[in-house]
């Protein structure tokens, strides 16, 4: 790919793409497009140093704004659009591209369509399905740099021992580290949200602890945050019937004395893998644990 074959990306105008797409955002079908051309250039800037840029993904492109601006950067960019409207006026927009195989409009919910393989995501989600969307990607392993609502961002990238870690952040960190890069004000988008919006990124690790079981590890996690101003010792045993444990008395029992005495908000990612570690040896029957007669 030469720069030459991409002279005709890169700097389209937000209000002319809208304009041409023929069709306002609607906001209770979660559209709210980006008009400010400074975030918009940024986005593609926050994707890993080093990223595999050969096949790029975009969930909803709307107008098509930053659809404009990964294929100045990607070799070749899908995006999925719900909205045939959408669909068609990018198929449209980016004849050329399509017509050189470096565009490929998907019309679908990106929940349900079979997601390509791809190198790398960047999106402006659709925010009642951002979570959902975002952890059909995570374990992919794939760098993604997404637009979320700031709380949530905010939730997802925060550390143990603040206000906003719970499950949503234990369960994003196990799969990538992540970084809130910057937060967008509402004045960015047109039709504007209600909230204030940020664009994370995440960069895909592996775990440094080991989780055999990563269903039951996620549910472990999820079962003990229902009980966060509980003790660990208390949440465990509270919460047996939604973590699948036969045996909570067993985990205690087993389980470190200092971990059982902490809360939730408290106990790092890898701590949690340790105690759901124990859960799954000792707490379950049938599972590896000789304590448990096996
Ligand atoms: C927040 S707008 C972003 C549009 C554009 N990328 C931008 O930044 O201006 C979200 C887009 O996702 C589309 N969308 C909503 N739900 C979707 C879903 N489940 N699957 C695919 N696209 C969806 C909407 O039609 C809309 O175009």
């Amino acid at each position: 790919m030469t720069v030459s074959d991409r002279t005709d990306v890169g700097s389209r105008d937000p209000a002319a793409l809208i304009r041409r797409a023929g069709e306002r955002g609607n906001p209770d079908f979660d559209q709210h497009f980006l008009v400010d051309d400074r975030v918009v250039d940024r986005i593609p800037t926050f994707l890993p140093a080093e990223s595999d840029t050969s096949h790029v993904l975009e969930i909803g492109g709307g107008p098509g704004i930053l659809t404009d601006r990964l294929l100045a950067v990607a070799d070749r960019v899908t995006v999925i659009e719900r909205d045939p409207t959408f669909a068609d006026h990018l198929r449209e927009e980016f004849a050329a591209a399509r017509e050189a195989d470096r565009l490929t409009v998907i019309e679908g919910d990106a929940l349900e369509v079979d997601l390509p393989e791809f190198s790398a995501c960047v999106s402006n989600l659709p925010y009642s399905a951002s979570s959902e969307i975002a952890f059909r990607l995570l374990p992919l392993g794939k760098p993604l740099v997404l637009m979320f609502q700031k709380e949530f961002a905010d939730r997802m990238a925060a550390e143990s021992g603040s206000d906003e870690y719970g499950r949503l952040s234990v369960s994003a960190q196990h799969y990538a580290d992540v970084e809130v890069v910057e937060y967008v004000p509402n004045t960015a988008f047109d039709p504007q949200p209600a909230v204030q919006s940020a664009i994370v990124r995440l960069t895909p690790r592996a775990p440094d602890y080991e989780v055999d079981d990563e269903t039951f590890f996620l549910d472990f996690v999820k079962a003990i945050f229902t009980q966060r101003r509980k003790t660990i010792r208390n949440g465990i045993r509270n919460t047996a019937h939604i973590s699948g444990l036969d045996d909570p008395a067993a985990v205690v029992e087993a389980a470190d004395e200092e971990l059982l005495g902490r809360r939730a908000g408290n106990v790092a990612p890898a701590e949690f893998a340790a105690l759901a570690a124990v859960a799954a040896e000792y707490g379950i029957d049938g599972g590896d644990s000789t304590a448990n007669g096996d």
